[in-house]
Formats: C-alpha cells, structure tokens, sequence
C-alpha cells in the first residue's frame, strides 16, 4: 500500500521525496505481457518459464578436430609405435548420414560432428600424422585446397580413453529441464540459451514506450541558429537518452513553444503511441508556465485519481513537479521542471524507477552505497530539503563537481553520481560519510 500523502494534500503541502516517488510507483503498473521475437526482448522481464524441448547437444558429438577411432585401436600408440587405421571417410558437422567405423577403421571427424556410430573416442588430429605419413601435422589441409574426403590410412600417435573429447547429449540440459523462470531478465546469455533450444519468440513484458516533450518559446534545436535571448533544447535529448537508458523505447518530441493550446494538441496526438509521458519546464509559477496551464483540464471528476496535480517537494534540485494520468487509457505523466540538472535529477529519481516498474523488474532504483566525500571545503544545503549535489565517485569517496546551481549541465557531464545531502543536514564536512546514488 502506497504511504503517498494523499492527491487532497493541497497546494501548500510540501512533498517529500519518498511521498512523490510512492505515490508514482503507487500508480504506475507493469504493462501487460505479449509475444516477442527473441531479439526484440532484450531486456525485458520474461512472464513464463521455459522448459527445455531437446537435449543440448542434441547427440553425441566431437569436440575436436580429428579422428574418430575405437579405443583397443590406439591403446599403447606412440610416435615410435604408430596405431595405421584405415581411414573411412569424413565426418563433417550436420552430415545426416553417418559413416561406421569398425575395427582397425578411423573417421575423419569434425567439430561439432556427430559421434558416428561404431567409434568410441575421438584423437585430436594434432596427434595423428593426418594421413600424410611425415610425421605428427598441426591441423588439417582446408576443404578448398583438398575437396576430396579423407580416405588412405592415418597414423596415430597417442591413445584416447573412451569418449575422450566426446560431448555427450545432453551434458549441457536435457529435454524437460527447467531452462528459465519466469521473471528473468534476457540478457545476451539468456537469448543464447533461448535460441539454443530452438525459441524464436518468448512472452514478455515488452518496452515502455516513452515519449519526451520539452516545452519553451526559448528553445531552439542544436545545429539551427541561436536568436537573441534563445537558448538549445538539451533536456529533451537527455531524457529521451535516459529514457532509453532505463530500458524504455523512447520518441523525442522537439520543443514545443509556451501556448497551452498546442501544448494540449500536442499531447493528445502523442498518447497513440506512450506508455509514459514526460515533459520538461512550465511547471514553476511563472506566468508563461504552460504545462501547469495546459494540463489542469485534465482531471476528470467521473475517474477518481485522474488528471495532473502540481507540487512542490522538498528537495533541491527539482521542487517543482507534476504527476497523474492523462487521456483515454490514464497514461502516466511526469511533468519534470525545466532546469537541466532539476530535469534529469528528477528523472533519475521518478521517471527511471517508472519506467522500470512498468517493464515489471523488481529492482527498480539505482543503486546506493555510502562514500566519504573528499573536498576542499564543506557542504552547505537548506534546511529541510533533500539535496542531491553532483559528485564523482572512486574507491570508497566522493568528489564534488561544479556547484549547486541547476542550470550547470557541464558538471552534470563530468559526473557520475548523486551526493544525498539529507533534509535535516545543512552542513557536511570533509572526510564525513554521505549517501551516494550511483548513475551507471
Ligand atoms: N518565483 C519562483 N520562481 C521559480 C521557482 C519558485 O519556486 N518561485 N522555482 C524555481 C525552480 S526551483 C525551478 S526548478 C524552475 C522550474 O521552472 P519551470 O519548470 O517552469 O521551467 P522553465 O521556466 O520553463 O525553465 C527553467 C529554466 O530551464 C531552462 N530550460 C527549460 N527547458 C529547457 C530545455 N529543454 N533545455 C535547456 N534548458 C531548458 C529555461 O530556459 C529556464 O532557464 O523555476 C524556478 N523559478
Ligand atoms: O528545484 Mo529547482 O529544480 O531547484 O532548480
């Protein structure tokens, strides 16, 4: 059960970070399952479990380059000694009709070839003279320079014992083995394995679809010119890259200007295709802050718990920020400040674990360790806000970068990790312990 502060808080309640984040992941549900194509579930939480339908391997088969020979046949070789076989044939991986070799007989076998029947161990071809007669060779001569299947006689210099350099069928899992449960996370391990036994498509909880909308008559896109008083639009690009970090499959919108109007069209023609919702700016209390405008219409009296509602959170940065659901199907929305650092600090600690929850991994947040912070002078945060500084972390401490300012996106880009300065803390020192979210 959500310990969120009620949606009737009002507007003076002042959230904490926890109180916004239980109440975001309160909402927010895994998205129902469905079927994939192997590759297209990368990263995704698998719903059922696997049972194995045939054996790997399949059969007996070498794992070796060499011969394939019964035992009493080489028993005692030695270079001095040779074992003379007469040589049979090839046996080559995925050749359907195999050679039998009787005593005194030797296949030639490859790799992955199936054990053919009559042999019971394999020589690799390094301790054979290859068919040649001039002694132990270093391999065998490519199909394309001798396209003729080995045929004469090889000598063998060393035994084998039975099944040496045999891999046995189903020495890796059987048939009816339990491969995989359901909750698994497919990775490229966990894809080998699928296809391995034969799966082309497994069912999953698939990839949010994230769309990321930045709002500002300001912004400008990179590589266009810059007027007077405008600034590029980097939070779009950010989100929209975290966004894809944290698993989702994320659609960037440009900036959209400050009129409420086509912000509101603009969200309505997105929600086809977003499981989540995340915009930037517009949620202060400026006049021209139009995502607050826009987005108040959007509560709906018939469906409890719908509609955008505006907060302030005790933390810095990112007091200001907006959630709900919005449109026919109630998709979640993150309304995120407009300040770079506030943007993609908040959605570290909101929109990542979302996106997460909806993909129905349990392991939502990112991990936090504690560091001692290394730095020239002390800390100061405000009293009671939860203060998240910008840090790089190494060997056990924590390095500050850049300053507390929530428009420095070049020290954003030089760290890795958030410092946790607490809401009743306003002072750290040097060499003390801090909390530290680790950015990955
Ligand atoms: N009187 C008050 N003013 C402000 C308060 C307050 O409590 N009282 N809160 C401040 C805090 S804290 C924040 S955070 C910001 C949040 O403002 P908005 O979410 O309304 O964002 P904007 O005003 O649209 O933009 C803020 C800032 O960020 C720049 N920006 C916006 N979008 C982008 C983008 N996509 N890429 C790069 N930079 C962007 C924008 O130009 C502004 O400089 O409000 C404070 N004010
Ligand atoms: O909260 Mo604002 O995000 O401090 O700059």
């Amino acid at each position: 059960m959500s310990t969120a502060a009620p949606r009737t808080a009002g507007p003076d309640h002042l959230w904490s970070v926890d109180e916004h984040l239980d109440d975001i992941l309160a909402t927010v549900r895994p998205l129902e399952p469905i079927e994939l194509n192997l590759l297209d579930a990368q990263g995704c939480v698998l719903v059922e479990d696997i049972t194995v339908p045939v054996s790997l391997p399949p059969f007996d088969n070498s794992s070796m380059d060499g011969y394939a020979v019964r035992v009493a046949d080489v028993a005692g070789a030695s270079e001095q000694y040779p074992a003379a076989l007469e040589v049979v044939g090839d046996v080559a991986a995925g050749q359907a009709d195999l050679l039998h070799v009787g005593p005194g007989q030797a296949a030639r076998i490859m790799t992955g070839a199936p054990l053919p029947p009559g042999a019971e161990t394999i020589v690799p071809v390094e301790w054979t003279d290859g068919g040649l007669g001039e002694g132990p060779v270093a391999g065998m001569r490519a199909r394309s320079l001798a396209p003729e299947a080995a045929a004469g006689q090889v000598c063998v210099y060393r035994p084998a014992g039975a099944r040496a350099h045999v891999r046995a069928e189903g020495s890796d899992v059987k048939a009816g083995d339990r491969a995989m449960e359901a909750g698994t996370i497919l990775g490229p391990p966990q894809i080998s394995l699928l296809a391995a036994i034969g799966r082309g498509t497994v069912r999953v909880r698939p990839r949010p679809r994230v769309v990321v909308l930045s709002t500002g008559s300001e912004l400008v896109q990179p590589d266009e010119e810059l007027g007077p008083g405008q600034i590029y639009d980097s939070n779009s690009f950010a989100l929209t890259a975290a966004a894809r970090d944290a698993g989702a499959i994320a659609y960037r919108v440009g900036a959209v200007a400050d009129d409420a109007a086509t912000l509101r069209d603009t969200i309505e023609d997105q929600l086809v295709r977003a499981d989540l919702m995340v915009t930037t700016g517009g949620v202060s209390v400026g006049a021209y802050d139009v995502v607050k405008e826009a987005l108040s219409y959007a509560a709906d009296a018939d469906e409890p718990g719908s509609g955008i509602e505006f907060r302030k959170l005790a933390m810095q940065p990112g007091k200001p920020q907006g959630f709900g659901s919005i449109g026919p199907d109630h998709t979640p929305l993150l309304a995120l400040p407009g300040n770079p650092v506030s943007s993609y600090v908040s959605f570290e600690l909101f929109v990542r674990p979302a996106i997460r929850t909806l993909m129905g991994l349990t392991d939502v947040h990112r991990p936090r360790v504690r560091a001692k912070l290394t730095a020239e002078k002390a800390l100061t945060s405000p009293k009671g806000r939860r203060q998240f500084l910008r840090g790089r972390y190494a060997d056990g401490g924590v390095t500050p970068v850049g300053g507390a300012g929530s428009h420095l996106v070049a020290a954003l880009a030089q760290a890795d990790a958030l410092i946790v300065v607490p809401e009743d803390v306003e002072s750290v020192v040097p060499g003390a312990e801090v909390e530290v979210v680790l950015l990955g």
